[in-house]
């Protein structure tokens, strides 16, 4: 056996063996297994050594709890053989540092037979496996073999369990674009946590299915995760539906009625649109989660809340908070982390994914496999979709509707979208765009090079108002944008309830 030792001190010491690691499928390498056997009997230690060594492992050896200690701050142990009867403390000490810390290690502990109960303590302090002394040399080499294997099981497990992660984005957020991957990171460490977390981004970057993913992965996801729209509700109703009435608290108030940051009891309340929320509730919000209570409409006694908080807004809070319009307090209490969505034309790499996603998704709801045909595929691609992931769901889901087929053609997507195809050469994509359903006439936005971005969505939203003779609601969701937003476009145009719209 060609082995070296290589002592990090004098009561410790590494063997490597250069022959392949045990337990492999042939032709397949696994990084190698590295063992450390903490004992003080130093015939043990190193007949256990030579077994483990010839078995093809890396060997690290201690002969107390101290050594064993830095040998496994120093070096990546898989395996530990570790003797319960230690100087200078109990191997069981060393057992349960070790879960508590590296829990995926696997430990296999030695006792004599005398002290089998203290073996039965190790098993339930988290030991894998145990030896008795004295052990016959198979003994040793089965239990590390019985190890080694469920290493690699565990690791490939690991493995796959990370693949089913990534492979769909986290928690059914797709997208593995660079900020992305790096939003995951953020997001695995804010889950944990209970603090408040601001989620940006324009409207439909997926900033609820976002908050929905810190929930689930946190440690209240058994809790209720409660979604409170502060842009859709009209203020007395936001103040009745967050804080709760009671009974002839206003006409109407026939019984009390908790209020959501009561109900949820734990989990989370995800505040979406927060930059709609009156001052006056602001102040009223800032006041429960400062005290950790709420006062229900027409009480005299407070309640108590448990809950973590979630804001999200596509507003420039920043912005509001300097003219006024927002609660500079209240702004800090719920920015402890701000997590920024990037718009989809920011990440471009997505789109494709993403677009499959929503394709398997429609297969599972209607039995048919739908692909897309070349120039629509390269028209997803090259769109800058304003409103993100909500109005390519849209696009597709209708492209899907209004398919003669499985294939998908330029000419089953919405007209902005085939507009967006109309500044390209290609004379087919023209006829596409002249023959789709709900066309904006041509005439309405030619010269089309001379149109601004912003003009052309102002045409997209007008003409889909029309088109729908005034159905708000149904144009927002066609044209794959929330109310909200649809709502304060038209009050930029100055258009906030014009009857001509119908
Ligand atoms: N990365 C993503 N992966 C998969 N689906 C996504 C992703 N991002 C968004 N979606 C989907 O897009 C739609 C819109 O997402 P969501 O409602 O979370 O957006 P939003 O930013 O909260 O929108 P709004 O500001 O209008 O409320 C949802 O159906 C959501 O499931």
């Amino acid at each position: 056996m060609e082995s070296k030792v290589t002592p990090p001190s004098s009561t410790s010491s590494t063997i490597t063996d250069n022959r392949p690691a045990p337990s492999r499928a042939a032709g397949e390498r696994q990084p190698p297994v590295h063992v450390l056997i903490v004992d003080d009997d130093q015939p043990v230690r190193s007949a256990c050594a030579e077994i483990a060594a010839s078995l093809g492992f890396i060997v690290h050896t201690a002969d107390s709890v101290q050594t064993g200690r830095a040998v496994l701050a120093h070096h990546p142990i898989d395996i530990i053989l570790l003797d319960l009867k230690l100087p200078g403390g109990s191997g069981l000490t060393l057992l349960e540092e070790v879960r508590a810390k590296q829990p995926d290690v696997i430990v296999i502990v030695m006792t004599a037979f005398a002290t089998v109960s203290s073996a039965v303590e190790a098993m339930r302090t988290g030991a894998t496996d145990y030896l008795t002394k004295p052990f016959t040399l198979e003994e040793v080499s089965t239990v590390l073999e019985r190890s080694s294997q469920r290493r690699v099981f565990d690791v490939e497990s690991r493995n796959l369990r990370e693949k089913l992660r990534t492979d769909s984005g986290m928690g059914g957020i797709v997208g593995h674009s660079p900020v992305m991957e790096k939003l995951y990171r953020i997001l695995s460490k804010v889950s944990t946590t209970s603090h408040p977390v601001l989620i940006l981004g324009e409207s439909g970057v997926g900033k609820e299915l976002i908050a929905r993913s810190i929930h689930q992965n946190g440690p209240n996801a058994s809790k209720p995760f409660i979604p409170v729209d502060c842009g859709s509700l009209v203020p007395t109703l936001i103040e009745s539906e967050l804080f709760g009435y009671v009974k002839g608290a206003f006409t109407g108030a026939n019984r009390s009625k908790t209020g959501l940051l009561a109900a949820a009891e734990g989990g989370t309340v995800f505040l979406d649109e927060i930059g709609e929320l009156p001052l006056d509730l602001q102040a009223k919000l800032l006041r429960a989660l400062q005290e950790k209570e709420v006062r229900p409409v027409g009480a005299t006694q407070a309640v108590p809340i448990q809950a973590r908080i979630l804001a999200a807004t596509n507003r420039d809070l920043l912005a509001m908070v300097e003219t006024g319009r927002f609660r500079k307090d209240l702004y800090f209490r719920l920015n402890v982390v701000t997590l920024r969505i990037p718009p989809l034309r920011e990440r471009r790499a997505d789109i494709p994914l993403l677009a499959a996603h929503i394709l398997d998704n429609l297969q599972r709801q209607t039995g048919t496999a739908f692909t897309f045909s070349d120039d629509a595929l390269r028209m997803i691609v090259e769109y800058d979709w304003p409103g993100n992931v909500r109005e390519l769901e849209n696009a597709i889901e209708r492209a899907c509707a209004l398919s003669s087929g499985p294939v998908l053609h330029l000419a089953d997507f919405p007209t902005q979208v085939q507009y967006h195809n109309a500044h390209a050469t290609n004379p087919t994509d023209t006829m596409a765009l002249s023959a789709a359903p709900e066309e904006i006439p041509l005439g309405s936005i030619a010269p089309q090079a001379v149109l601004s971005i912003a003009e052309l969505e102002k045409q997209a939203i007008l003409n889909t108002i029309r088109q729908l003779k005034g159905d708000k609601l149904m144009a927002a969701k066609l044209l794959g944008i929330g109310k909200t937003t649809l709502y304060r476009k038209l009050k930029e145009y100055g258009l906030g309830s014009d009857a001509s719209l119908m």
